[in-house]
Formats: structure tokens, C-alpha cells, sequence
């Protein structure tokens, strides 16, 4: 049922651009596909593009996308497994890209922090099946084809994804929009500063990134958090960090927080482990001691850049998109601008709901206030900020994977 899924092409978005017209010469039309190894998931991106030959990067005539559930670090211990998922995904890129351009279109898989908080043998385990797979396929697999990519190169090249699809990624564009990503282990922020003061402030050499691309070099201020991912605040809010290696089982073990509703006693999985999670019945519970609760993943640990002004626009994207969706704050399909205010909002409420029935999003409340600590605490961001939140933009994933496809083909630099 699975591979039956896998080959209706119905859930591919395929992607027209604004001001796109075919051109006469099919052989400018290129393909790529990536996958995107996340802690959560693994998705395949199969793009289409157009060489112009201008000095601009190239058009991006539409992008196939599915994704799958759960990510390749669940599978830590049975890697044939993660073989297995990527072989089935690979159809998806058989179905899409023609038969005759099979051979030279690159197949790229990079992975996140799932990957990158795993021990080094084990995630290279993973790895390993996943490039057996890759050498049998009928793609062109380049050199370094299967890796974990560094969390910097994640939040430059969702920017640079960003930039392109909202079309500042121009030679006449002065403007830039900002990201923020929020994925299950890591999180990263990325921004064009203004002012020299943001790259001198800088606690170390790793918040400043540069690439090369349109006859410029870019100087970003970026930085990923590893560990600062929703599922692992989650599990640092819960105390379960470091639950695996403890001698008591994790079957016996009852991780509570004040940030789950009161009577709550269930079950979570994360990162192929499963969690007994409890509300606190006999303490107290709310947005205010969920706050202090979730402070202790955020203080003294995030950077507030020195400038961070109303004027940068920020699309948020990943998990900002999806507890804003089970919050109710935007739609599922189209997202919307919200104020980091909204947030805090949403997370009184949800902190201060008591059912009777089981709830829908149990964790709403910590990952609201989760979210809500690290904007306002973490990076310094004022209540009046607007956020874009963005899961597509011109119908193409907001993620890195489009990024990590340009500097594949046009070699941007990043260092
Ligand atoms: N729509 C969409 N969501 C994505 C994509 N990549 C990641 N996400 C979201 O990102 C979040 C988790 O990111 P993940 O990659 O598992 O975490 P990481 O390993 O810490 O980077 C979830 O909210 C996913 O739905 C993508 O290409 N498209």
C-alpha cells in the first residue's frame, strides 16, 4: 500500500512559477533529486529546472515532493530498514524525471540532526546502505553523494531557498528576507545583516557563514543549535535526555512537566525510543511554570544577534508551521504572517486548558511555550515582530533541500 501511495504522483505539486514560459529547446531542462534525511522524516525532492543562459541562476520549473515518516535514526539498529525506505522513495524519482535523463541526473541524500546525534558508527551505518542503494540505481551518483551535512549549511541553504523562491536571489536585488527552521533536534536562524556591528558582535566564528553567488560574495549571520530541535526541547523539558543510557528501563520510567495538561498519561515516541509522559498531578501547571520549565533548553544558550529589526522580513518554517497549524493560529495549506505576540497568546490558552477527554495535541502547550521562550528569551525578538510562516512558497517546499540543489550545480562557496 505503501509503494502504491509512493507511485500516485497526485501528491507531487507540480510547480509553474510566476512569468515562466516553456522554452522551444527541451535540452536546457535539467533534473535533480534530493533527499532530506531529517530527524522526523525522510522526504525526496525531485526538481525540474531551466538552464538560462543568463548570468541569473536558473528557473525552477516545478518540484515533486513526498515524504515519509519515520526518520532513518529510528532505525539505528535495523539499518537494512533505512535501505529500504530510500529504495521505495526512489520510485517516486523513476515516475518523475524520463527514462533518458536518468543517467545524468544527480541523486543527493543529506542528513540532519537525527543523523548527527547519533554515535559516528552507527549514523555511518545508515549511511553506507543508503549509498548501496544510491550505486545501484540508475541515477548519477557524484562523489560525497550520501552525508550529514553541518547544521551552518542547513540554515544558509534555507536561506538561499528562501531568497530564490521569493525572488531576491537576483543581481539587482538589495533586499533579503530571513529564516528561521525549526526542525525535530536542531534549529537554525539565518539573516543578511545591515549593519557591520551584528558580524562583529558575534560569539564565535561559527554565527558568520559567506558563499559566493551573482558576481557577490554573501555575508550571513547563521547559526544552528543542535539539541534546540521541538522533539529534543521535548525531551529536555521532559528530563529524558539522557533516559537511554539510565539503568532503569524506559517502560518504567514516568517522565513528567507541568507543561502537559494535568491528568494527561501517555505514550510518545521520538528518534526510535517511546516515552511514559505524564502531566504533573499534584504540582502546579500553566504557561508560567511551563515558561521557567522551558527556559532552562533556551537560557544562556541562544545568541541574540545585535540587530534583529522590524524590517527583515522572517519566513518560519518546519515545526513554527506545524504547532501554529495544531494551535489553529494559520491554515494548514496557505500559513500567514503572525506576531511573535500571537504565539504567546496561543500558549496561555492552550497552557490553560483542562478537558475531561484526552486531548488532540497533548504537547501543545510545550511546544507553544517552547516556541514562544525561544523566540522572545532566545533570540531577542520583540512581541511585535511579524512572522511569514511558509511551508511552500510558489507551491515548492520551504526547506534546504532546493538550496543544497543549487550549490550542487553552481558551486556557491559556503564557508
Ligand atoms: N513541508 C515540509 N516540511 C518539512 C520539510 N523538511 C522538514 N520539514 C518539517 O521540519 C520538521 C522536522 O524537521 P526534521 O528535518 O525532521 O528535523 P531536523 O533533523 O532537526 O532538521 C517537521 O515539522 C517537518 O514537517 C520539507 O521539505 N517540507
Amino acid at each position: 500500500q505503501v509503494i502504491n501511495s509512493l507511485l500516485d504522483l497526485s501528491s507531487s505539486s507540480r510547480t509553474v512559477l510566476p512569468s515562466l514560459s516553456r522554452p522551444a529547446n527541451y535540452s536546457h531542462i535539467f533534473y535533480a533529486v534530493m533527499f532530506d534525511a531529517g530527524s522526523t522524516g525522510t522526504r525526496i525532492h525531485v526538481f525540474t529546472f531551466i538552464h538560462t543562459d543568463s548570468e541569473e541562476l536558473p528557473v525552477l520549473d516545478n518540484e515533486m515532493f513526498y515524504s515519509t515518516k519515520p526518520g532513518l535514526s529510528a532505525y539505528v539498529d535495523i539499518p537494512e530498514m533505512a535501505a529500504q525506505t530510500v529504495r521505495t522513495m526512489l520510485k517516486v524519482a523513476k515516475n518523475a524525471v524520463p527514462r533518458l535523463e536518468w543517467k545524468r541526473t544527480p541523486v543527493l541524500l543529506r542528513a540532519t540532526a537525527g543523523l548527527r546525534l547519533l554515535p559516528a558508527g552507527k549514523a555511518q551505518a545508515l549511511l553506507d546502505q543508503v549509498q548501496h542503494v544510491f550505486d545501484e540505481s540508475p541515477f548519477f551518483v557524484p562523489d560525497n553523494s550520501v552525508s550529514i551535512m553541518n547544521g551552518t549549511k542547513e540554515g544558509i541553504l534555507a536561506w538561499i531557498t528562501m531568497n530564490f523562491l521569493t525572488g531576491h536571489l537576483r543581481k539587482e536585488t538589495k533586499s533579503t528576507v530571513g529564516i528561521l527552521d525549526l526542525g525535530g533536534g536542531s534549529t537554525q536562524i539565518t539573516f543578511l545583516p545591515k549593519l557591520k556591528k551584528t558580524i562583529e558582535d558575534v560569539p564565535g566564528a561559527d554565527y558568520i557563514a559567506r558563499f559566493d553567488a551573482l558576481n557577490r560574495t554573501f555575508e550571513l549571520y547563521s547559526h544552528s543549535y543542535l539539541g534546540n530541535g521541538q522533539m529534543v526541547a521535548r525531551l529536555a523539558v521532559l528530563g529524558a535526555l539522557d533516559a537511554e543510557g539510565s539503568c532503569v528501563g524506559l517502560e518504567w520510567r514516568v517522565f513528567r512537566s507541568s507543561c502537559l495538561p494535568k491528568k494527561f498519561r501517555g505514550e510518545w515516541s521520538f528518534g526510535g525510543l517511546t516515552y511514559q509522559v505524564s502531566g504533573d498531578p499534584d504540582g502546579y501547571t500553566g504557561y508560567k511554570t511551563c515558561y521557567q520549565e522551558v527556559l532552562k533548553a533556551v537560557k544562556g544558550i541562544i545568541h541574540q544577534p545585535f540587530e534583529l529589526e522590524d524590517n527583515t522580513v522572517f519566513y518560519a518554517f518546519s515545526y513554527y508551521y506545524d504547532v501554529a497549524v495544531d494551535a489553529g493560529l494559520i491554515g494548514d495549506v496557505h500559513g500567514g504572517r503572525l506576531q511573535v505576540r500571537d504565539f504567546k497568546k496561543k500558549a496561555k490558552e492552550a497552557c490553560s486548558k483542562t478537558t475531561k477527554r484526552p486531548p488532540a495535541f497533548p504537547f501543545l502547550c510545550m511546544d507553544m511555550t517552547y516556541i514562544t521562550c525561544l523566540l522572545k528569551d532566545g533570540f531577542g525578538f520583540k512581541e511585535s515582530t511579524v512572522l511569514q510562516l511558509s511551508k511552500k512558497v510558489n507551491n515548492v517546499e520551504s526547506s534546504w533541500a532546493l538550496g543544497a540543489i543549487l550549490d550542487h550545480f553552481y558551486n556557491l562557496n559556503i564557508r
